[in-house]
């Protein structure tokens, strides 16, 4: 199994709950997208799942191991056989795009050969094919903070492309994309997680998106799974129960009016 959690919680620093019994596998090459409404836990797991927040229960497996119970050396090295994708990649503004693509390999090259890197990019050819498959070559050599926030998105992700991790994990990955756009990306992704035969778990947003890209759905709601379904099999019923918002129905002078719960549109 590339992921194994079984009654997994996860309390933040300040007390705040935001995962509780989270039982979820996921094996080598499957595709899943993590969805449900705003401030569900979705990034708290994507965080737990990559190892930059210790769960406060339970038994959670990364890649054959516990992470949590390796010394922290051993951890990093575990941090960089996963390819993690940001909704705002935290790329320094004045880095070239073609030396944020090659940093996706910093964890696998020596110190030396890293800093070699930074002074001259040492396969500018290899981030070239990466950007290529989002469309963005011409951008080799822009600076970061002169892209937009859907190239800088798209960065990120040829970045991770260019790593070939283990296990890709993607935060929000083309919300600052247009619909197109979006698909193309989130295609590529899916491709590459195929072809290489490696786990790819995304949050999104978009409903109509995530049942497109994912065959495997993981509905999250107030830090629980609510459903965990392929997704032709996921009723219109359960999409409806997951965003239903019951503070928007009863705040007064709320413009949702109706008891009913919100109806989202399937694709
Ligand atoms: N660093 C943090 N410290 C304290 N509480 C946090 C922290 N990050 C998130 N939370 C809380 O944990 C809960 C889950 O938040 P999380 O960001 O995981 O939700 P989300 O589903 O990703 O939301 P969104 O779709 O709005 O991004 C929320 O109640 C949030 O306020």
């Amino acid at each position: 199994m590339t992921l194994d959690l079984s009654g997994v919680g996860l309390v933040h620093a300040n007390g705040q709950v935001a995962l509780q019994d989270i039982d979820l596998k996921v094996a080598p090459g499957e595709r899943v997208a993590i969805i449900g409404p705003s401030g569900a836990g979705k990034t708290s797991l994507l965080r737990l799942l990559a190892t930059g927040l210790r769960p406060s229960a339970g038994r959670f497996e990364l890649l054959g191991v516990e992470p949590w119970r390796l010394s922290a050396a051993a951890r990093q090295r575990l941090r960089a056989r996963i390819g993690l994708i940001h909704q705002a990649p935290p790329l320094p503004p004045r880095q070239r795009v073609v030396t944020a693509v090659l940093a996706g390999r910093l964890g696998q090259w020596s110190l030396a050969r890293s800093l070699l890197n930074l002074l001259h990019p040492l396969d500018s050819a290899g981030a070239a094919r990466a950007l290529a498959r989002l469309d963005l070559e011409d951008k080799l050599f822009e600076r970061c903070d002169q892209l937009s926030g859907g190239q800088l998105q798209r960065v990120g992700i040829a970045r991770v492309l260019y790593q070939e991790p283990e296990l890709i994990l993607a935060d929000e990955p083309v919300s600052a994309m247009d619909p197109v756009l979006a698909g193309h990306t989130l295609a590529v992704l899916g491709e590459e997680a195929s072809r290489r035969g490696v786990a790819l778990l995304a949050s999104l947003h978009a409903v109509d998106l995530a049942l497109a890209h994912f065959p495997r759905i993981v509905g999250v709601r107030q830090g629980r799974i609510a459903f965990d379904r392929p997704a032709q099999a996921l009723a219109q019923a359960e999409l409806d129960a997951l965003y239903a918002n019951e503070q928007l129905q009863t705040r007064p002078g709320s413009p949702v009016t109706s008891p009913q719960i919100l109806h989202i549109p399937r694709c």
